[in-house]
């Protein structure tokens, strides 16, 4: 995992005993899933106006929200960014048409 990506990840559950009043992501926390799943609909609504824009900096900036509240939702559910790293892992080589050709004949 990228070190960033491992950091954070660590910001993010010590940040399950912080205090709301200071920190965004504890905020988060205390409001509960609709609202981190409202940031994360938002976020990639965002991230879809970006890529229609064709403007690469606020593409790349809507991503990092996006993928820093997804990455919230993650730690609120008690699943770390390695288990989705390994899922990309195990996929990796295999063709999305492939894995749609074997689904669609079971
Ligand atoms: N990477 C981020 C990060 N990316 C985006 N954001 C916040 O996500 C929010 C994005 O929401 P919007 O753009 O919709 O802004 P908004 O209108 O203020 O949001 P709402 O009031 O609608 O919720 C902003 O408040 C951003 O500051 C982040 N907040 C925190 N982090 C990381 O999380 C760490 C812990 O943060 P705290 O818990 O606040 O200390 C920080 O040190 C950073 O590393």
């Amino acid at each position: 995992m990228s070190d960033i990506l491992q950091k954070l990840s660590e910001v993010l559950e010590a940040r399950k005993n912080a205090d709301a009043d200071s920190s965004y992501v504890a905020s988060l926390y205390q409001a509960g899933t609709d609202k981190i799943l409202k940031k994360v609909g938002e976020e990639a609504a965002e991230t879809i106006i970006a890529a229609k824009d064709g403007d690469k900096a606020q593409i790349i900036y809507e991503t990092a929200d996006l993928w820093f509240h997804t990455m919230v939702l993650l730690a609120h559910n008690d699943i770390s960014v390695n288990a989705v790293i390994e899922e990309l892992d195990r996929r990796f080589g295999l063709s999305g048409l492939d894995e749609k050709a074997s689904r669609d004949t079971k």
